[in-house]
Parts: C-alpha cells; sequence; structure tokens
C-alpha cells in the first residue's frame, strides 16, 4: 500500500481539503532560505500541524543549518514527524534523532552518493529532484529506476517525490512501488495554494495503483 503526502499546504482550507481527500500525510514548509511561495512562517506552521487530526501525519519540512536550530523549530511547530531538506550531515541527522521524539526523513537526491549514511540515521529517505539551492518542489522528475533499485536495497521506507501530477503517480508508483509519494507543485492550481481537485485525483490515483486496481 502505497502512503500520500501533499505538501507545501498555506492555510487551513487547503490543509482540510488535503485531509478529507483521505492523505496520509501533510506537508508544512517553514525555515527554508530559498524563494518558495509554499513556505509559511513560524506560527501558521505550528497552527496547520496543529490542526492536523489523529491517524494523519503532519510533517515539518525544513533546511536547517543546525542541530539547534532544528530542535527549536521542532520544539516550537510540534508537528508528528519532520523533513529535512539539505543542511544537515548523517551524523547531525543522528544527534538530532536523539533530542526529538519525532520520526526524521532525510531528503537525498537519487544519484546522491552516500545514501546509506543517511539511511542510517534516518526512519525514511525522501528521494527528491532538488535544485541549485538544495530545495524541493521542483516539479521536476528524476530517474525512478534508480529510487527503484533503493526501494529494494534499503531497509528504511523511501517516499518518491519530485515532478509528481495526478496524470503520471499511477505509473510512478508501478514502476518504483515506495513505501509513499509526495508532491507540491503538481497539485497546485497556483503558487503555494492547491487544486482541490487535483489533490482528490492525485490520492486516488496512488492509491489505485498500489492496490493494483487502475
Ligand atoms: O516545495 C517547496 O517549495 C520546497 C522548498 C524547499 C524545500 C522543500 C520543498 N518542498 C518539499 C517537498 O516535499 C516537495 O513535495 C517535493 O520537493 C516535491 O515537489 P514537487 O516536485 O513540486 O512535487
Amino acid at each position: 500500500m502505497t502512503r500520500v503526502k501533499i505538501c507545501g499546504v498555506t492555510d487551513s482550507t487547503d490543509r482540510d481539503a488535503v485531509v478529507a481527500a483521505g492523505a496520509d500525510a501533510v506537508g508544512v514548509i517553514h525555515g527554508v532560505p530559498v524563494d518558495t511561495p509554499r513556505e509559511v512562517d513560524e506560527e501558521t506552521a505550528e497552527t496547520l500541524a496543529g490542526g492536523v487530526p489523529p491517524f494523519v501525519t503532519s510533517v515539518l519540512v525544513t533546511m536547517p543549518t543546525t542541530v539547534q536550530e532544528a530542535v527549536r523549530r521542532i520544539d516550537r511547530i510540534e508537528p508528528d514527524a519532520v523533513q529535512v531538506h539539505d543542511g544537515l550531515s548523517p551524523a547531525e541527522l543522528g544527534a538530532l534523532d536523539s533530542r526529538i521524539t519525532q520520526n526524521i526523513v532525510a531528503v537525498v537526491e537519487a544519484d546522491a552518493p552516500a545514501i546509506e549514511d543517511y539511511a542510517a540515521h534516518a526512519d525514511a529517505l525522501l528521494v527528491d529532484s532538488v535544485d541549485a539551492d538544495g530545495g524541493g518542489g521542483t516539479g521536476e522528475t528524476h530517474d525512478w529506476e534508480r529510487t527503484r533499485d533503493l526501494v529494494d536495497s534499503l531497509d528504511v521506507p523511501v517516499v518518491l517525490a519530485g515532478g509528481l501530477t495526478p496524470e503520471n503517480v499511477a505509473e510512478a508508483v508501478e514502476a518504483v512501488d515506495p513505501f509513499a509519494v509526495d508532491v507540491a507543485s503538481g497539485v497546485e492550481s497556483s503558487g503555494g495554494t492547491k487544486d482541490h481537485d487535483a489533490v482528490e485525483r492525485f490520492v486516488r490515483n496512488a492509491t489505485r495503483a498500489s492496490e493494483g486496481t487502475v
């Protein structure tokens, strides 16, 4: 069963629509030193994460430069899980793990070196297409074959992200068989605003593909 994370919600209307569509996880982006319409301020991140109901996972997506910075953010926002893009080494992820109760999702590029080191210090890996500044939300796909190899070889759950849409997610699920799929720009009507119909189609198409009912 492939789970679904919808990333980069910026208001409660979109958050609630994502939950109503049946997503397993809702991503809230805060503390990223890149220009993105999906980032919210700390107070909004706290409110959005706090409004995610039981049995759905709130995920803080962030790019800390130190463990201390990450801990402070997580303590304030109190998400169910944290997704760390860039900035922290595998050893620093291990240090972070010892200071928080949340699961850590480490973001890697499919062809990055030392992926096994990140896997050893994280609860899950998210394989993404990353821009020059290390940020996500690129809308670009990457080599799904490589991600499929990681699914087969690693012990941790592997999440597929990057350029997914309601139209290609079924093919992606069939090709990679990931633990979860993740999307941000592919289900938007404009930057930072979710298209609720696209969110529903994404969740439906991912779920049906993983159940083999496409
Ligand atoms: O989405 C962003 O703008 C972003 C910026 C900086 C760090 C992370 C970001 N997104 C994280 C995600 O988990 C996205 O869902 C993932 O990168 C896929 O994005 P997309 O290709 O737009 O579906």
